[in-house]
């Protein structure tokens, strides 16, 4: 299975990290950071039109291989920036998605938009690396977490400033995570990390768990105006799209057609 190949892959990633992280010196270089940038006040009350949008900055994926061959991270945030976009998601993962940390560092030096760190995110020290590159918010994937990781690094990553996106796929996922009692801001992923399998009616399906005041966001496989107006109908408060903007020659125009005009809400 593709996902245990990913965990493998950031089990010896972190163990490379653990090596060289200490805990201390990067507390004491995150305390000289300025503030993070609302991310989820970004997507939420302050977004820019009806349905938020977090756009994605990605260069391949392992379902679909390589979506961007001529890939520029910091010249396609500038342009997700002026389209009017809330959140910009940045892959950092290499091996799979052939993203890295420098690319949401370069990003976060170019645009004034709150930075979604996308990885695997598997120990507490990718947690104080995130913060450091330069990432406003993290994922957290219920997936590859138990419930007590996913309360652990929840507690983490807001005690360093940053927002929190939980992603689930199905329903005991989404029952682990409301159980939990943490998260304002939950994505449900409309892919199957497992088997890469994508339907929009995920969202639908597993939005009716959710309580009032947890915002969700429909992550994946949106591509048209109708797949927006059909998570928005379900409950959906914003969107992740990547690979749909990914695979247009003209980013800024992909994001005005499928999203439309700005009209600050
Ligand atoms: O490219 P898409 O189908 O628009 O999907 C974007 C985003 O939802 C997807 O990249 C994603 C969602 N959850 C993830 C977890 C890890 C890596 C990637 C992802």
């Amino acid at each position: 299975m593709f996902l245990d190949k990913i965990v493998a892959t950031k089990q010896s990633e972190v163990a490379d990290l653990s090596g060289r992280f200490s805990l201390s010196e990067s507390e004491r270089r995150i305390a000289q950071m300025p503030q993070c940038l609302g991310f989820e006040r970004a997507i939420t009350t302050a977004r820019k039109r009806s349905v938020g949008l977090i756009a994605e900055v990605k260069k391949a994926s392992p379902s679909k291989g390589l979506i961007r061959p001529d890939f520029h991270p910091v010249e396609l945030a500038q342009t997700y920036a002026s389209a009017g976009t809330d959140c910009i998601s940045v892959l950092t993962d290499t091996e799979y998605f052939q993203g890295s940390n420098a690319y949401l560092t370069a990003v976060r030096e170019a645009v004034n938009v709150p930075l979604l760190r996308k990885d695997f995110i598997i120990d507490y020290r990718q947690i104080y690396e995130a913060r450091e590159i330069g990432a406003d918010a993290v994922l957290l994937i219920a997936a590859i977490l138990r419930q007590s990781e996913l309360s652990e690094f929840y507690d983490i990553a807001r005690s360093l400033g940053m927002d929190v996106l939980v992603e689930v796929h199905d329903r005991e996922e989404m029952e682990t995570v409301l159980e939990l009692d943490k998260a304002t801001l939950i994505g449900i992923n409309n892919r199957n990390l497992k088997t890469f399998a994508t339907d929009l009616a995920t969202t639908e399906t597993l939005i009716h768990l959710v309580p009032p005041g947890i915002a969700v966001i429909s992550e994946s496989a949106i591509s048209k105006p109708e797949d927006i107006a059909y998570v928005q109908a379900a409950g959906a408060k914003g969107v992740l799209v990547g690979e749909h903007f990914m695979r247009q020659p003209d980013v800024r125009e992909a994001v005005e057609q499928l999203m439309g005009p700005v009209t600050n809400h």
